[in-house]
């Protein structure tokens, strides 16, 4: 993993803007995995500026969501695909035609499933994956208990992480779906480079877990070890807890590395 340990939240956003914008340099055609919640926002901020000011252009891009909450009708202010669409597609000058996400609107929600991963697929797979992670190590809406293998599938959320998104809910809990369409973690693992956004103090426990933990369904973020290409962006809050702070702060200092 390349672990970079920036100042704050505001120059994590810049960080990892700066490799989304490298890689759609280096293919404008890019197959980009979206995360939504609240870390990626500034990136996505960060990602609109350098549009708007001709630095890089999403034109040629496609989009495919993480997860998607199941029974928010569309429209609703927090569906993923109304999020997405308001806080980048919006923004940027990505084509809304070309960003998909889950059916959580589904009669058959292992059907809506089975076609969102053949629909990865015909795109030739997601070339760089957004992620964030829940304080209870979850990615996409992965829990903890979720197989490392796991593919696109219903799930059901935690209390924990219900209790965390009710904030985004006019903090009803009741309001918050209880189930969901997640992308897997083996699923999410096939993306070609993921680069992991996170910020804040409350999230400390669950990077040292992932970076530094064992692997385990205990903590699904913790399977981003099997990955060859990962990139995290981290505050200093969120690095706080991470055993070897120094050490990755001296292999950045050293230049590229492979590990
Ligand atoms: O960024 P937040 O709002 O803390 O949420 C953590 C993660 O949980 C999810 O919202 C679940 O989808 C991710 O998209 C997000 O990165």
């Amino acid at each position: 993993m390349e672990i970079l340990i920036e100042r704050d939240a505001e120059a994590v956003a810049r960080s990892a803007a700066g490799v989304v914008i490298d890689q759609l340099g280096a293919n404008p055609r890019t197959v980009l995995g979206l995360a939504t919640g609240s870390s990626p926002l500034g990136l996505y901020q960060e990602l609109a500026a350098a549009v708007r000011d001709g630095r890089t252009s999403l034109a040629g891009c496609r989009g495919f969501l993480l997860d998607e909450y199941v029974g928010l009708p569309a429209g609703h202010p927090e569906r993923y695909r109304t999020v997405i669409q308001r806080e980048l597609v919006d923004q940027v000058d990505l084509d809304p035609d070309r960003v998909q996400g889950p059916d959580g609107l589904a009669d058959d929600l292992d059907e809506a499933a089975a076609r969102y991963e053949a629909a990865i697929r015909e795109a030739g797979g997601v070339d760089l994956q957004v992620l964030g992670v829940g304080a209870n190590g979850h990615i996409a809406f992965n829990e903890p208990g979720s197989s490392l293998a796991s593919r696109t599938r219903p799930a059901v959320l935690t209390q924990r992480t219900r209790e965390a998104n009710a904030r985004f809910f006019e903090d009803e809990i009741d309001a918050v779906p209880r189930r969901c369409l997640t992308q897997g973690i083996g699923t999410i693992l096939e993306a070609r480079h993921l680069l992991m956004v996170v910020a804040g103090e409350h999230k400390a426990e669950a990077v040292a877990q992932f970076v530094e933990g064992p692997v385990s369904a205990r903590c699904p973020a913790s399977a981003l070890q099997l990955h060859p290409r990962v990139t995290v962006c981290l505050d200093e809050a969120a690095a706080s807890r991470l055993e070897l702070g120094d050490y990755y702060r001296e292999v950045r200092a050293a230049g590229p590395t492979a590990d």
